[in-house]
C-alpha cells in the first residue's frame, strides 16, 4: 500500500535539464527537478557510493536482505538495474528472514515473492522456526512485547549469515540508509555504546566475520527511498512490524526528522560526525572470538543468541536481557547499569527490529 510522498514543486522547470516541468523537490538538495532528472540522480548516487567504496568485485556472489519493505525493495530493483546497466557482474539472490510473526512477515514475504518473478532474482527464505525452533510469535508469548525486539535483532543476524553461508554469497547487502545510519549515530552516543559508535558508520562491516555486509544506501535518504517507490510503482509492504513499540529509537527517529525539517544536511553531517568520532586508546574494546557452543563469532564464551535460547528453552526468557550473564554475552543496551565501561562496550543490539549493527 503506498501513500502518495509529498513532492511540492511548483511550475517551475526542472533546475537540472531546464527542459522539463519540475516533478518534486528533491528532500536531499531542495532542488526542484523532473522524475526523469530524480531517477538519474538517485541512482548515480548510489552507483558512485558503490564504485568509490568498492562494494563489490566483478563475479561475486550477493545477497540482498529483503524484507519485502521500501527500502530494500528499492534495493533490489536499483541494485539490479546497475548491475545490468554498469555490468558489475554479480549474481544478485534475495535473502528473506522470516521471523514467524503472523499477520506482519508472513504478508510482507508474500511481497517479495513477487518481487522474485518482477526481479527474476532468486529467493531463498530462511525461518526462525527452522533455525531456533522458536517464532517471534512463541518469543512474544514467553517474553511479552518489552525485550522483544533483542531476541529478533541478535537471531535475524545470524539468521542471515546463515541463510548467506547456505546461498554460498560472497556478500550481504542491507537496505540501511542515510537516516537509520544517523539514528544509530545517536542512539550510540545516547547509551555510550562506544564499540557500536566506532563502527556504525562502516559501510562495510563484518569482514572478520562469516559475510561481510554492506549498506548501498549510507548515503540515501528515506524520504528519497519512498518517492522514487512511489514514482516507480515499485512493489513494496509497508507496514511497521506489530511487536516493535521501540520508543526510545522513535524518539532519536523524531529528532533527527526534525532537524533535517530545518536543514537537510543534518543527516550527513550527523553521519559525518560518527564517521570522525576518534576512539580513546585506552578504551578496551571487545575482543573477538568463537561461540563454544555453536562456532558463531562471539566476544563472550557464548554468543547472544545462545544465551537468549538458553533462556527461552529453560523458561527463563529473561535470561541474558539487560543484565551481563556470566560466561555468556552481555547486557542489552536498554536495561544497563550506567557506568560499567566493560558492559557498555558489549552488545546493545536493540534497533527498529533490533539490527542496530550491521
Ligand atoms: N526479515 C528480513 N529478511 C531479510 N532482510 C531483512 C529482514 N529484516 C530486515 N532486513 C534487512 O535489514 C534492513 C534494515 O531493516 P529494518 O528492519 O531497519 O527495516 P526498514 O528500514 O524498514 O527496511 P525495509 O524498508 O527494507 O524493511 C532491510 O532493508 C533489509 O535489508
Amino acid at each position: 500500500m503506498q501513500s502518495a510522498p509529498s513532492t511540492r514543486a511548483g511550475s517551475r522547470l526542472c533546475v537540472r535539464c531546464g527542459e522539463r516541468k519540475a516533478a518534486l523537490k528533491r528532500p536531499k538538495t531542495l532542488e526542484q527537478i523532473c522524475r526523469e532528472c530524480f531517477y538519474v540522480v538517485f541512482e548515480d548516487e548510489i552507483h558512485r557510493t558503490i564504485v568509490d567504496n568498492c562494494l563489490f568485485k566483478p563475479g561475486e556472489r550477493v545477497a540482498i536482505g529483503a524484507s519485502g519493505g521500501k527500502d530494500s525493495t528499492v534495493l533490489a530493483y536499483v541494485l539490479s538495474e546497475l548491475n545490468n546497466r554498469h555490468k558489475y557482474g554479480l549474481d544478485l539472490f534475495l535473502l528473506s528472514i522470516d521471523e514467524g510473526i503472523t499477520g506482519y512477515r508472513d504478508d510482507s514475504l508474500e511481497t517479495v515473492k513477487r518481487n522474485e518473478i518482477q526481479y527474476g532474482l532468486p529467493l531463498k527464505i530462511v525461518s526462525y522456526k527452522d533455525l531456533y525452533d522458536w517464532t517471534m510469535d512463541d518469543i512474544v508469548k514467553a517474553i511479552g512485547l518489552k525485550n522483544n525486539c533483542t531476541f529478533c535483532g541478535v537471531f535475524r543476524r545470524q539468521a542471515l549469515d546463515r541463510g548467506a553461508a547456505l546461498l554460498k554469497v560472497d556478500k550481504i547487502v542491507t537496505g540501511h540508509n542515510a537516516d537509520d545510519i544517523a539514528e544509530t549515530v545517536l542512539l550510540n552516543i545516547l547509551r555510550g555504546d562506544i564499540a557500536r559508535l566506532s563502527r556504525c558508520t562502516f559501510i562495510t562491516t563484518g569482514e572478520d566475520g562469516p559475510i561481510p555486509r554492506c549498506k548501498p544506501f549510507k548515503y540515501t535518504y528515506e524520504k528519497e527511498i519512498v518517492m522514487y517507490a512511489y514514482f516507480k510503482k515499485l512493489d513494496y509492504f509497508s507496514t511497521e512490524c506489530i511487536y516493535s513499540p521501540n520508543a526510545y529509537r522513535g524518539f532519536a527517529r523524531e529528532f533527527i526528522k526534525d532537524l533535517e525539517r530545518m536543514r537537510p544536511r543534518a543527516i550527513l553531517d550527523i553521519i559525518t560526525s560518527g564517521e570522525n568520532f576518534r576512539i580513546s586508546t585506552t578504551t578496551k574494546m571487545p575482543e573477538q572470538g568463537t561461540c563454544e557452543r555453536c562456532g558463531y563469532i562471539s566476544s563472550q564464551k557464548l554468543c547472544k543468541a545462545c544465551v537468549l535460547l538458553d533462556g527461552l528453552n529453560r523458561g527463563l526468557p529473561k535470561l541474558g536481557i539487560g543484565r551481563t550473564t556470566k560466561g555468556g554475552a552481555g547486557a542489552d543496551g536498554n536495561g544497563e547499569r550506567p557506568g560499567k565501561q566493560k558492559e557498555r562496550n558489549r552488545s546493545s543490539l536493540q534497533g527498529k527490529h533490533g539490527n542496530f549493527d550491521f
